[in-house]
């Protein structure tokens, strides 16, 4: 089932195209990750789809509701969690969730919700002293204080540290299998990889392709790279023979090799039994970098 639908958004500030073309549909308990470079139009696309902002063409249904037209009910359905949510520093944490709990006629116990997001022990410190996880955790907690079923989170890991940025992660994971489905905005592919079921892959506001990460992968030939450099030289024709090579590029003397299957096994032994050794041999999964790469033609920001 689809909890959101959005078909041929288009949005323009003044003479900048925010949002060219952008139609996706989000699934019942997923974590849809929109994944694109700074400026891809992924905020955009996000603040139209919360009601924030009015597209200037395309439709928009958030359960089955038309953001701009049915505001409270939208309310009542989505939580969202914007970037850089600006609050008061001598704002206590608890005062700020009983703050946002009256906005909702029927709001989570944030006390509970504080404690799922492992601030249980900090409703009477100041936001001003929180670290940055710890407010990506509170801006988590405001998303969920409505009982939303679903949720919009934004750049949730950006300028966090690997562990804090791992620990949110997991915050992500536990809301999406609490039954909340989670739309994920971020331009970090790895946690995109990492964290989502299906990712909409957002380049200059427009979809360049929708698929779960694996399924990304594969479109570009998915597999694996093996690059290396060869004891003597060795032509592309050899290495292109092997049926599980697909592609093979050289920069100066470093030969890469893409392919599936047990490439590297099948470089190696063809090259053995020519006699040459594969120097500083590396295996590598392809990701959803080289994704997209491959599927923009130009490196992510
Ligand atoms: N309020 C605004 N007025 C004018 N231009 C804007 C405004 N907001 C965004 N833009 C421009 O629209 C384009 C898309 O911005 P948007 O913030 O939607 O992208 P983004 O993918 O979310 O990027 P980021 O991750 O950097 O926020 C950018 O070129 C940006 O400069």
């Amino acid at each position: 089932m689809n909890v959101i639908e959005v078909e041929n958004l288009h949005k323009r500030y003044k003479d900048q195209v925010a949002v060219d073309d952008v139609s996706f549909e989000v699934r019942a308990g997923e974590i849809f990750g929109i994944l694109g470079p700074n400026g891809s139009g992924k905020t955009t696309t996000v603040e139209c789809v919360s009601g924030l902002r009015t597209p200037d063409r395309g439709t928009i249904r958030v359960a089955g509701i038309d953001p701009l037209r049915e505001r409270d009910a939208l309310h009542r359905v989505l939580g969202v969690q914007l970037q850089s949510a600006a609050l008061p520093d001598k704002m206590k944490v608890g005062e700020v969730l009983d703050l946002y709990a009256s906005f909702y006629p029927d709001p989570a116990d944030w006390r509970e919700l504080l404690d799922r997001v492992g601030l249980g022990a900090k409703s009477d410190s100041m936001f001003g002293k929180l670290s940055g996880g710890q407010r990506q955790r509170l801006s988590v907690a405001l998303a969920l204080v409505g009982k939303p079923r679903i949720t919009v989170l934004d750049e949730l890991t950006t300028g966090l540290d690997p562990q804090a940025r791992r620990d949110t992660w997991e915050l992500v994971e536990q809301v999406r299998d609490s039954g909340v489905t989670v739309v994920l905005v971020t331009h970090f592919m790895e946690e995109a990889e990492r964290l989502c079921d299906r990712i909409a892959l957002i380049d200059s506001g427009r979809v360049v392709a929708t698929d779960s990460p694996a399924g990304l992968i594969g479109l570009v030939g998915g597999g694996k790279r093996a690059s290396f450099r060869p004891s003597a030289p060795v032509d592309d024709a050899v290495l292109l023979a092997l049926p599980e090579v697909t592609d093979v590029t050289r920069t100066g003397d470093q030969v890469v090799v893409t392919g599936t299957g047990d490439l590297a096994v099948a470089v190696t032994l063809a090259l053995a039994e020519r006699k040459i050794v594969p120097g500083a041999l590396h295996i590598e999964e392809t990701t959803l970098d080289d994704a997209f790469v491959a599927l923009t033609g130009r490196k992510p920001a």
